[in-house]
């Protein structure tokens, strides 16, 4: 299924985005799923956040949160979480889990630039991963995850780079040959080049500090922290 950039008029969404991610939703925390990227890369992440913003103690909002993947492990680590999302069957599955973990989530169905008109420099980390590619005005999201954060503050993005190996790993080699994910979860043009991300970041007043890779070795089937940011990426800014 091949989604069209089709928004809704004053809110920065696709539905048809937000469909794909609502049709498999119940099997968000199913390890086996096609929530398996998520899950195979969630402890490298967590990792990095934890590591570069210390989340013991400290107000968090995970944007584009999903079933909660990140979100509860950041809660795990001690952070007082808020997890927002459009997807309302994903925030179910979401609330669903987090009643049996007992994590401390805080989920909410709002819109990113509503909450950044609501709670402006209230968190001291902001998390936005894999969302970006797939919303229509993804730089109005930095601005908003950029209002939310506290000065001093983190935020960091995670996103799928555009060039010939992305396309080649992310949306043929992940849909077509390896079948990791539903074919049509990624549309090549919406993936942002580390520089246009960048240029976002400081548009919206933030620094960018660092980045770091995520790679695939699929002979291996593992994915890894590294220094090569072809494919996906994490960016790390502050305020
Ligand atoms: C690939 S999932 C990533 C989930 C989570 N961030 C993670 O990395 O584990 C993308 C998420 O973005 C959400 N999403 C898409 N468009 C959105 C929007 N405009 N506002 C908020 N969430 C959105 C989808 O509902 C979905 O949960």
């Amino acid at each position: 299924m091949v989604s069209k950039t089709q928004s809704i008029p004053g809110v920065n969404v696709d539905p048809a985005e937000l469909q794909k991610f609502a049709t498999l939703a119940h099997r968000w925390w199913d390890p086996n799923s096609e929530f398996k990227p998520l899950h195979d890369i969630n402890p490298l992440r967590l990792q990095l956040i934890d590591e570069l913003a210390g989340l013991q103690g400290k107000r968090v909002v995970d944007v584009g949160c999903g079933g909660g993947i990140l979100s509860e492990s950041m809660s795990a680590r001690g952070a007082d979480v808020t997890g927002i999302d459009l997807g309302e069957k994903a925030l179910k599955v979401a609330e669903l889990h987090r009643l049996e973990s007992g994590a401390n989530v805080n989920y909410r169905l709002i819109e990113v630039e509503a909450l950044a008109q609501e709670q402006p420099g209230s968190f001291d980390v902001v998390t936005c991963m894999e969302m970006l590619e797939h919303v229509p005005d993804p730089a109005a999201v930095v601005r908003a995850c950029a209002t939310l954060v506290k000065q001093g503050g983190h935020v960091f993005f995670s996103t799928l780079n555009r060039n010939p190996k992305s396309y080649l790993f992310a949306v043929i080699g992940a849909e077509y040959v390896l079948n990791m994910l539903p074919k049509g979860t990624h549309e090549y043009a919406k993936f942002i080049k580390p520089s246009e991300l960048a240029e976002w970041a400081r548009e919206a007043g933030l620094t960018v500090s660092g980045m770091r890779g995520m790679s695939y070795n699929p002979l291996r089937k593992h994915y890894s922290l590294g220094t090569d940011v072809s494919v996906n990426y994490i960016m790390h800014t502050v305020k």
